[in-house]
């Protein structure tokens, strides 16, 4: 594969075999003889996941479950044990415990059919930096075994899909952080992969180009791919994660929907609605419109109103009916970094 800086995939497994995951596979074997994964199986399946480094547990009792064609978010601040788990999901570390399997196939056993499957674009990507574009997609077409014949428009096209066919002969040794990062998503369309990894896609990114590189991974997502990606940036991947697991020193601490996050974090409740209005005192009228759970006074003429849902419109018209004059009117869905704080000051994890 391309010089990337991570460590060389193992060529052989050196643990007792783990017990088979309950639900991952079907009994039915496919050509190569492997069992083939039910079609409602997880794309990804971490059942008790950990690695120790030194005695110390970096990762520590990992479950989660990557539904096909879903994008999921491992997201935490740097440090918290991301990377490691990546690295446990392509085989390119050994579990200190607990299973993984990726379409089915166990990762440290199986590395190259796992690789097979799966693209992989590193936190620093890596190309020779002394070939084109072209050249440096060619040299992965080879590797992956694409027809000669296939090879250049499938170049291309992945090239145009990352906006880098205008650049297809130039030098990757003379590209932006960015234009690298973008060379490092067209090789895994080039692949055709059932699932992306991405460790830390938008990290280093410019507004513009973080903007342009989220519109691609919901291109994945279009396509079908299912795509697990880190980051620490929280509120970037709040917008096109399925689901998020938000990691705290080397554990999930929160997992699911962000919305849903929110309703557990926040009180039950996944909007506040800010209303500002000169007038007589609000509070019991705000209270009784419908879908309002609760209402606080923030400051004079300032009411937070926690609802289910948009309840702006409905809130004006009874503060308006009720003689206030309305001054402002904002609605607030909490921010994932928000939820992380919130969680993490009030219930911070040993
Ligand atoms: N090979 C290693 N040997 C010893 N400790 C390691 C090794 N790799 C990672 N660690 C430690 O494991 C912990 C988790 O690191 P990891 O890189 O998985 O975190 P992360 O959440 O991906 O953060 P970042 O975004 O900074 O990479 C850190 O404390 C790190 O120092």
């Amino acid at each position: 594969m391309m010089p990337a800086p991570t460590p060389a995939m193992p060529s052989a497994m050196s643990s007792a075999p783990p017990p088979a995951l309950s639900s991952a596979r079907t009994p039915a074997a496919g050509p190569s003889g492997r069992p083939v994964p039910a079609p409602d199986a997880p794309a990804i399946d971490v059942r008790g996941l950990g690695k120790d480094y030194g005695g110390r547990a970096v990762v520590q009792t990992l479950n989660f479950q990557v539904r096909p064609g879903e994008v999921f978010g491992l997201l935490g601040p740097n440090g918290a044990g991301k990377t490691t788990t990546i690295l446990m999901l392509l085989g390119l570390t050994e579990a200190t415990r607990g299973q993984v399997r990726v379409l089915g196939e166990d990762p440290w056993r199986n590395p190259l059919a796992v690789k097979r499957q799966v693209g992989y674009m590193p936190d620093s990507v890596g190309f020779y930096d002394h070939l084109s574009a072209r050249d440096n997609l060619r040299y992965t077409a080879r590797l992956l075994g694409i027809p000669r014949q296939e090879r250049d428009g499938r170049i291309a096209e992945a090239l145009e899909r990352v906006g880098l066919l205008d650049r297809i002969d130039q030098r990757a040794g003379t590209f932006s952080h960015g234009m690298r990062r973008r060379l490092g998503l067209a090789e895994i369309l080039l692949k055709r992969a059932a699932i992306a990894i991405l460790d830390e896609p938008t990290s280093g990114l410019d507004p513009q180009s973080t903007e342009a590189f989220l519109r691609m991974i919901e291109a994945l997502r279009e396509d079908g791919v299912t795509v697990l990606l880190s980051s620490h940036l929280l509120d970037q991947m709040q917008r096109i994660c399925d689901r998020v697991a938000l990691f705290n020193a080397g554990r999930i601490a929160l997992m699911g929907p962000v919305r849903d996050l929110a309703r557990q974090v926040l009180g039950g409740h996944s909007h506040e609605v800010h209303l500002h209005a000169d007038g007589p005192e609000l509070r019991s009228v705000l209270a009784a419109v419908p879908g309002v759970g609760g209402v606080r006074v923030q400051g004079p003429g300032h009411y937070v109103l926690q609802a289910e849902s948009d309840v702006r419109a409905q809130a004006a018209q009874a503060a308006v009916l009720a003689g206030a004059q309305l001054r402002d009117l904002a609605v607030d869905t909490p921010s994932l970094d928000r939820i992380y704080r919130q969680t993490f000051t009030e219930d911070t994890p040993t």
